[in-house]
């Protein structure tokens, strides 16, 4: 930070921009003389609507960009949903502040069917997660997924037109776009397994950069951290993101750690999962752990045919 203004790197999107205005307000509320200033950017991932994201290059296609304006000195900090974050850093670049964790779970919405257990064989489900269709062709084969892209808004309008039973998207960003009554069912955990720091906002910035640290370092919640750090390394051993189905999911009670993974096969038919308990102080540890046994059940071959699709 140079000037006595942070600015902060954000999309454009209603959601990246309520994460952004969340980090400003909570920023003032602490510095009251500090100003603040967002700097709204779209970026690749908003542009490609059209391609299922684990073929179009994948890995973070919405935080390139942001990055770039870090390094380039035009932003102090970007705030991202953890989800989307990729595990590797520009050099220079740095995650220091994870925010406290919104509710991770899936959320069922349907204007006609109150949960997933209601649909009828044959359901037309919107989605472009692979993790959430392996999911849900496990449980329900019969159902017809069908690739769903665009911001929170654009899916929820495509759900209305008519061309979906129902879709599933994140129950943080319906809460955070204050769409809670737009959620007929929190998917359970035992159901459908989160993706990687679903419903956390993580804070960038230039690690050389102490002065901003030391103003944001307030708004980490040491807690949300512990889990996503245990979730991530499990993600980084598996070399996957939020584009490829693969699953993760840590708890914590009192110092314990509880770590669940899954790799699955898009069409549900393969699943794969392995779960730990240990201290949270080697969460890391443990996300490797739960990495390298889904990779002795043979995780890479689900991952490589994912790749190779198309
Ligand atoms: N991949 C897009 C994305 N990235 C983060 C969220 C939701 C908010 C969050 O997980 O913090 C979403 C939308 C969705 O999955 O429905």
């Amino acid at each position: 930070m140079t000037s006595n203004i942070l600015r902060i790197a954000t999309r454009k999107s209603p959601l990246a921009l309520w994460q952004a205005e969340y980090v400003k307000a909570r920023l003032q509320d602490i510095h009251p003389e500090l100003e603040v200033e967002l700097v709204a950017m779209s970026t690749r991932g908003d542009k490609i609507l059209d391609a299922p994201l684990a073929k179009v290059g994948g890995k973070g296609l919405f935080v390139k960009e942001l990055e770039r304006c870090l390094l380039d000195g035009e932003a102090d900090i970007a705030v991202h949903s953890m989800k989307d974050v990729p595990m590797e850093f520009p050099e220079g670049l740095g995650l220091s502040v994870i925010c406290e964790r919104e509710d991770p779970r899936d959320a069922f919405v349907s204007n006609s069917f109150a949960s997933l257990n209601d649909l009828p064989n044959g359901a037309v489900v919107g989605t472009s997660s692979l993790r959430r269709q392996c999911q849900l062709m496990k449980s329900r084969p019969d159902l017809e997924i069908r690739w769903l892209r665009g911001n929170v808004q654009t899916r929820l309008s495509k759900l209305d037109d008519g061309q979906y039973d129902a879709i599933i998207l994140a129950t943080a960003g319906l809460l955070r776009l204050e769409m809670k009554d737009r959620i007929a069912e929190r998917i359970s955990p035992e159901k459908s397994l989160p993706a990687g720091g679903q419903g956390a906002v993580g804070i960038e910035c230039r690690v050389d950069d102490e002065k901003t640290i030391e103003l944001i370092k307030a708004l980490h919640h040491e807690a949300t951290a512990t889990r996503v750090l245990a979730e991530r390394a499990m993600n980084r051993r598996l070399e996957g993101g939020c584009q490829v189905p693969i699953a993760c999911y840590a708890e914590l009670q009192e110092d314990q750690i509880w770590l669940r993974g899954l790799v699955g096969s898009p069409d549900g038919k393969t699943m794969l999962r392995h779960e730990v308990r240990g201290n949270s102080s080697d969460a890391e540890a443990l996300g490797i752990e739960v990495a390298e046994a889904l990779l002795a059940q043979g995780a890479q071959a689900i991952l490589d045919d994912v790749y190779d699709a198309e």
